[in-house]
């Protein structure tokens, strides 16, 4: 089977974008895991699979695997991707449009050389989590002391430490510890941030299913959200990843969250499965 694929990134975050409309057959686990293998496939964090629209007004729908093989109920980084790829599709129009993400409808629309999308509502709700109700409090003992984490959910699980130093926060350690807390259904992806005024901040992100990424975009919309709801952060926000800057904006009001970023396809290609 040839496979037609594009090899995209938003701010470091990679993806490998491919048109499942046409296909005659689902791929397989072991294909899905051999297209996001770096070394026996293409390489990527995240696979996006263009699928069939849902909802009225949408051109396409997309799903999201992370590379171990788990399916995410969103992507920010990979969502600017999809309407990047669709416009140079000419799927989407060039103001923008409509596409369904597994967490629901997002609203596209591009400014400059950048991607602004509405992503939804963000959830404090811990079910919305999968965080067992009930096991509070938030908080976990690691390397000999207590670290506090709040959560959030934009589609998708999301715990956040805040840290003074950015820079060596223990990232991949506490990050996978807090994922195979018990007390997550489904684990999570692991925020840390460190606030730098009000309107700035600095965030890692140890993602579920992926590892530390260079970005998260829906790990910058929660962390935002959180830190604004405890008053260490105004909106709009400027979130600096290692790999590069999201500008995040959040309605008090409604908890409607907003997204601009960069997008980049890197290369097409033809695979053989
Ligand atoms: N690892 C995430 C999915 C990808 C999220 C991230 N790449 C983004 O840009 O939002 C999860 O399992 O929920």
């Amino acid at each position: 089977m040839k496979l037609r694929f594009s090899k995209m990134h938003g701010a470091g975050n990679d993806f490998v974008v491919t048109d499942t409309r046409e296909w005659e057959q689902r791929l397989s686990e072991s294909q899905l895991a051999q297209l996001c293998d770096r070394h026996r496939g293409i390489g990527c964090d995240q696979l996006m699979l263009i699928e069939p629209p849902r909802s009225a007004g949408a051109v396409l729908a997309y799903s999201i695997r992370n590379r171990d093989g788990s399916v995410a109920g969103q992507c920010g980084n990979g969502a600017r991707c999809v309407a990047a790829w669709a416009r140079r599709a000419g799927i989407l129009p060039e103001r923008g449009g409509l596409l369904d993400s597994p967490a629901g409808p997002i609203e596209v629309r591009f400014v400059e050389q950048q991607v602004e999308l509405r992503m939804g509502r963000v959830s404090f709700d811990h079910q919305d989590v999968g965080f067992v109700a009930g096991s509070e409090p938030l908080e976990i003992v690691f390397a000999g002391q207590w670290w506090s984490f709040a959560l959030a959910s934009m589609g998708n699980p999301h715990a956040l430490i805040e840290v003074d130093e950015i820079s060596t926060a223990p990232v991949a350690e506490l990050g996978a510890a807090l994922q195979a807390d018990a007390r997550f259904a489904d684990s999570c992806n692991v925020g840390f941030a460190e606030v730098v005024n009000m309107q700035h901040i600095k965030l890692r992100v140890f993602e579920r299913g992926a590892g530390e990424t260079l970005a998260c975009g829906s790990g910058a919309c929660a962390a935002v959200a959180l830190l604004q709801r405890a008053g260490r952060c105004t909106s709009p926000v400027a979130v600096d990843l290692p790999g590069g800057r999201l500008r995040i904006e959040v309605d008090r009001t409604t908890g409607e969250v907003s997204m601009r970023g960069p997008y980049c396809f890197v290369f097409e290609g033809v695979m053989e499965l």
